[in-house]
């Protein structure tokens, strides 16, 4: 099994080029199966999960079609075709090993009539339910069934019928998945509470060019009218504000200075803004954002929480990060029970972290030492990373199919601005 080794405390200094985002990737890629005619994306990261995802639409009967890639270029172009959907099943195999195989169940429903999806269970980061998945689906007109481990979706009659649905609590995946239902209901579909992350703006975006009809875009009120068909399209993946974020806190950690090249700042006001307290200085360019320490961190008070708030998916990159803060952070997980995975291991690099319930404090060593780590989850991962960039002596991350889920050529972009990083083989 494959282990990244670092030996830590260079400054990152350059260019480091951001790729096309995973979680708009993984939305968009199941949007192939509302069309019978192709759907191009472009900047689609080489990520294990995209690949995962082309390989489940495969099963579906989606052709899947790679143009032109390099192997020197990052992201790709994609174009899939459902000409017809020869399966409705997402078996367990499949799911177990990608939760967002659960973003088939809305498309498939819309276009066959039918979807059978496994259910996807907790993994490392809690328990994560699916239950406002369904309960949009049903609210828009779908026939729910649970049996042995799989959910079962059915439109009447073949069609689904809109209607409307207010979220409890804002769910990413559920608003995916019912707006991806909703576009072809025969009637109009109003969803309040929706999430509006930047990854629900871009899959809406690629749903108005295939042909939907969605209105408040970007808000918290969805308003979906159906239409009898979608078309095909060409759409380009948004930037990864997650990867950005996390290079960003790898730039700050090391007092480094790094253009984050294609960044959109628009998506990261949150992650900016904890960045700027902690006393980094960013500037927002037009088609970059450059981020540079000096001196010591300051410590953050921070709490995770849908957008724009500050993202879960930074929450670990920035506990790393504030590891060697000049003082006590204090972090709330409110998204996620259990995804503090990462502190035991930090721990074991010098890291002085208390966990109670769901709050962490985070207070602030003087140096972090490298060790031998692993983590169970992408971000736990990355988080490993970042404090073994500045940690001093080596750093071996194991386990790291993690992170070839989520981050395109790691070693590679890090390398570029001065990390001392390799992949090793363990045969
Ligand atoms: C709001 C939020 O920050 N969502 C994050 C969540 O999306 P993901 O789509 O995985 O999770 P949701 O947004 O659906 O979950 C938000 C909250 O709703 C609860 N829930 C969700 C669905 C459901 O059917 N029932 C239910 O109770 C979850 O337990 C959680 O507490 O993880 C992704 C991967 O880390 C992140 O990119 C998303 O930013
Ligand atoms: C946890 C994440 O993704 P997934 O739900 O695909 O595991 C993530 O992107 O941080």
């Amino acid at each position: 099994m494959d282990s990244i080794i670092i030996r830590g405390g260079n400054r990152l200094s350059g260019k480091l080029p951001i790729s096309g985002a995973k979680n708009s990737a993984l939305t968009l890629m199941p949007c192939a199966l509302l069309t019978d005619e192709p759907l191009t994306l472009r900047n689609l990261p080489r990520l294990a999960d995209v690949d995962g995802f082309g390989h489940l639409l495969n099963q579906l009967g989606v052709s899947t079609m790679i143009e032109g890639a390099r192997p020197e270029d990052f992201g790709r172009v994609m174009t899939m075709r459902a000409g017809r959907v020869t399966s409705t099943v997402a078996p367990y195999d499949i799911v177990r090993k990608m939760r967002a195989s659960i973003l088939v169940l809305g498309p498939l429903v819309a276009r066959a009539g039918e979807a059978t999806v496994s259910l996807p269970g907790g993994c490392a980061i809690g328990n994560r339910p699916i239950d406002l998945h369904l309960k949009a689906l049903e609210a828009i007109g779908a026939e729910i069934e649970l049996a042995a481990g799989y959910v079962k979706a059915t439109a009447p009659g073949g069609r689904l019928s809109g209607g409307n649905y207010t979220f409890p609590v804002v769910s990413v995946g559920a608003t995916e998945n019912v707006v991806m239902a909703a576009v072809l209901a025969k009637g109009t579909t109003r969803l309040e509470n929706a999430a509006r992350e930047p990854e629900i703006v871009d899959l809406c975006n690629c749903l108005l060019a295939m042909g939907a009809r969605i209105d408040g875009i970007g808000t918290e009120t969805l308003i979906i009218e159906g239409v009898e068909r979608l078309h095909g399209a060409t759409y380009q993946v948004m930037p990864d504000r997650i990867e950005a974020g996390s290079y960003a806190c790898a730039a700050a950690i090391t007092g480094g200075s790094v253009e984050l090249v294609g960044a959109r700042a628009e998506d990261m006001g949150a992650t900016l803004a904890a960045l700027r307290h902690a006393g980094v200085t960013v500037e927002e360019k037009r088609d970059s954002i450059h981020v540079s320490a000096d001196g010591k961190l300051r410590p953050l008070t921070l709490s995770t929480a849908p957008f724009p708030g500050f993202a879960t998916d930074m929450q670990a990159q920035f506990m790393a990060m504030l590891a060697i803060a000049d003082g006590a952070s204090l972090l709330t997980e409110t998204i996620f029970e259990n995804r503090y995975m990462h502190v035991p291991e930090l721990a074991r690099m010098g890291a002085d972290i208390e966990v109670r319930g769901r709050a962490a404090v985070v207070r602030g060593v003087d140096k972090l030492n490298g060790a031998p780590v692993m983590a169970t989850d992408l971000r736990a991962s990355m988080s490993l990373i970042i404090a073994g960039l500045a940690a001093e002596g080596e750093t071996q991350v194991n386990r790291v199919y993690h992170l070839d889920r989520g981050y395109e050529r790691l070693e590679e972009k890090l390398q570029a601005v001065g990390a001392d990083i390799e992949r090793v083989s363990a045969g």
